[in-house]
């Protein structure tokens, strides 16, 4: 059985002036945006963990629908609860080991819940350097406590259990990287509505939202380095957009994809979504100044409408899991 992503039974034929019986589709519940903070301390020396945690459950649920039955629903004020306690008590390695240990948790603990959906954001904080080079000390004590949210990317996870398989779907939202030049765009369809310019030296720009999916799916197996895991699969993909000459952003995308498939065995599928952050040179002639792309060319940033280049990089013989719209993830 797979953990992805619960289908449930088809549900009700839809118009309602159908005749035929009511059957109840796919269900779950849970507490959404559970906003997790955790800090530890190593002398004067803090760290922070900041989560936004949410869970979903589906199982034995029927009886609640149709009666309101509810000997089978652990409150979603219950799952709150146990988010904030597990922090505490095993704390956040990192997200996706927390949500694997809340996962295991809800799915073992109570008979009608068969399985867990834990999605997870994370942010990140960077530490302020202080004007004397971020040492302080209070006593023998090194002062670090002070942090500035950082404005880069959000780190994501899903993981989905049903007692036997996981599925771990990690990635990352929002972050935005530029190369001001080694890209092109010429080559395309031209028809009636064309008015785009081929473009031999653009800048191209993108937010990449990314969510690649672990090969890891038992515990009998060796269970990835998360963090490691994250943090070079970031790098990867960083790389590859540096490092493309490029002639499209599919073709930029498709090299990003490829790069973590390659680089990572335990990586099995990866989905990329790029909006095309268009900048196109401003016309600069009624004012008398050339403005092409060559030193000091002045650009307008539109924010949209933008393309949107999507695919998914798999590794041969993988099954495509992934979600096509990653909003839905
Ligand atoms: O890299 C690009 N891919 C496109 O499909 C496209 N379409 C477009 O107008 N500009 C671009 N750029």
């Amino acid at each position: 059985m797979s953990a992805a992503f619960p289908t449930g039974r088809p549900g009700a034929r839809f118009g309602a002036a159908r005749p035929g019986p009511v059957v109840l589709g796919q269900n779950q519940y849970g507490k959404a945006e559970n906003r997790v903070v955790k800090i530890t301390r190593e002398g004067a020396t803090h760290h922070i963990k900041d989560l936004n945690v949410s869970v979903a459950l589906s199982g034995d649920m029927e009886e609640v629908h149709l009666s309101g039955g509810n000997a089978h629903v652990l409150p979603t004020d219950t799952i709150k609860n146990t988010v904030f306690a597990f922090a505490k008590k095993h704390g956040i390695e990192s997200a996706e080991q927390f949500g694997i240990h809340l996962a295991r948790h809800f799915v073992t603990s109570q008979e009608p819940i068969k399985t867990a959906r834990i999605r997870i954001e994370e942010y990140t904080w960077e530490r302020i350097e202080t004007s004397d080079g971020n040492s302080r000390f209070v006593g023998a004590d090194e002062v670090k406590h002070s942090f500035v949210r950082s404005g880069q990317e959000v780190r994501t996870t899903q993981i989905a259990y049903d007692g036997t398989s996981w599925q771990v779907v990690s990635g990352l939202k929002d972050l935005t990287v530029l190369n001001s030049t080694n890209s092109e765009f010429w080559g395309y369809i031209k028809d009636k509505y064309t008015t785009l310019q081929e473009a031999y030296d653009r800048i191209l720009a993108t937010e990449v939202h990314a969510r690649w999916r672990y090969h890891w799916s038992s515990d009998e197996d060796r269970m990835p380095q998360w963090d490691r895991c994250y943090a070079q699969t970031r790098k990867h993909l960083l790389q590859a957009f540096a490092e493309t000459y490029s002639l499209s952003l599919q073709q930029t995308l498709y090299q990003m994809g490829s790069r973590v498939i390659d680089s990572r065995q335990d990586v099995d599928e990866i989905r990329l979504s790029l909006p095309n952050m268009h900048h196109s040179l401003v016309d600069l002639e009624p004012f008398g100044l050339a403005n092409d792309s060559a030193d000091g060319a002045v650009y307008y940033a539109a924010d949209r409408p933008y393309g949107l280049i999507e695919a998914t990089i798999l590794r041969d013989g993988a099954t495509q899991a992934i979600p096509v719209d990653l909003t839905n993830l």
